[in-house]
């Protein structure tokens, strides 16, 4: 494993240059690998095992649009793709990417499939560290293995096509056959991972339930609304708002951070602007240290669990769902947003 520095703290990470496509390739090469569940992560990690060179087939509801999707996809109907049980009997790897309260419904039919020396891979430490609240307790002579991408399936699937990667954690839970580690890592870079760090179950699931409520989704949403919905009672126009507020983040500033750190995204800002962030950061970092600690409290004691798992099994969970999403749609703040997105020049040009 390469040992890297980051910032001061040295930690080990596996690089698909250290850990070769071939390598896993060799690995894998007497495994079936059976994605159950084409949602999201499932299309990104099966087509890119897929392009791979990885023996991959399908688990997933017959007849829904996961299904007619993966048909889409080129997976076939009774060659490689199956209904849920059936494929998890073919395979010798397992990878539970069924949504996961759909792991915890499912989990007793699973478990029923696992043959000795099987792999039962997550994309999650949610399952299985939760294990109170879900049941899901994987027999002793199976593998369990974890490859968390850092990102959504989507990206996992168009940073394998342009060539990049995404960032994955791994984890080996239970080793029954003395391969867990091998499996894992072969399969961590069969989806598509740049490289992997090496984590744990729990802190895989601590870490990423807290950075999706937190920065990455839950406070980046209500940071900006709350910017938007300030400008606009202070009488600034929609577009002036939603510029100010996401667009010119977007387009420029994150793009900023990405390519070279926040102190370069600084750096090429007035100097008016360096001086208004630098005093500003302390003061909205300190406003929301009490949140993050309630947030990371919550994480860390179930009641996320809990309530991820009461709403999103629901039978009308769905509908709900999407009734949210479409209030955002339909805010004054997100169809600024959808006249701004319309308004730039590449898609002008359409
Ligand atoms: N979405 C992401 O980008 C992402 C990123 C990293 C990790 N993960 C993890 O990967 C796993 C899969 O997440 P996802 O977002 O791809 O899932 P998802 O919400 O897209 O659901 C996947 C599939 O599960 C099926 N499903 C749901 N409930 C079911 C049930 N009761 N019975 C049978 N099928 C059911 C649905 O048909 C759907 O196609 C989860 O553990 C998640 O936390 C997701
Ligand atoms: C893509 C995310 C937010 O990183 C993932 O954790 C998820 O649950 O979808
Ligand atoms: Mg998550
Ligand atoms: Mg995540």
């Amino acid at each position: 494993m390469a040992k890297i520095d980051f910032g001061g703290v040295m930690e080990e990470v596996v690089t698909s240059e250290e850990f070769p496509l071939e390598k896993a390739r060799t690995i894998l090469e007497n495994e079936v690998v059976a994605v159950i569940g084409y949602g999201v992560q499932g299309p990104g990690q099966a087509l890119n095992l897929r392009d791979n060179g990885v023996r991959v087939i399908v688990g997933q509801r017959e007849g829904g649009a996961s299904w007619d999707r993966a048909v889409a996809d080129g997976f076939v109907p009774g060659k490689t793709l199956f209904p849920i049980e059936e494929a998890a009997r073919k395979a010798t790897i397992i990878q539970y990417l069924l949504s996961d309260a759909g792991q915890v419904a499912m989990w007793p039919k699973i478990k029923a499939c696992l043959n000795e020396g099987d792999a039962l891979y997550f994309s999650h430490g949610f399952g299985v560290v939760y294990k109170d609240q879900t049941g899901i307790v994987p027999p002793e002579n199976v593998d369990v293995i974890l490859a968390a991408p850092k990102g959504s399936g989507r990206t996992v699937r168009t940073n394998f096509l342009d060539g990049s990667g995404i960032n994955s954690s791994f984890a080996v839970f239970q080793d029954f056959t003395g391969r867990a580690r091998e499996r894992c890592l072969a399969m961590g870079i069969a989806i598509g991972s740049g490289y992997l760090f090496e984590t744990t179950f729990e802190r895989e699931v601590y870490s990423d339930l807290t950075g999706e409520r937190g920065v990455l989704m839950g406070c980046l949403a209500g940071v900006m609304e709350a910017q938007y919905d300030l400008l606009r009672r202070h009488g600034h126009s929609p577009s002036e708002a939603f510029n100010e507020t996401v667009e010119e983040l977007t387009q420029s500033l994150i793009r900023l951070v990405a390519e070279n750190g926040m102190d370069w995204m600084f750096a090429n800002t007035s100097t008016t602007a360096q001086r208004g962030a630098l005093d500003w950061a302390p003061r909205f970092r300190d406003a929301v240290i009490p949140v993050f600690d309630r947030l990371y409290e919550s994480v860390k004691n179930g009641d996320e669990t809990r309530r991820v798992l009461d709403v999103n099994s629901a039978p009308d969970y769905r509908e709900k769902l999407n009734a949210e999403l479409d209030a955002i749609r339909k805010s004054e703040m997100w169809r600024a947003g959808s006249a701004v997105r319309a308004l730039r020049p590449e898609n002008r040009k359409q």
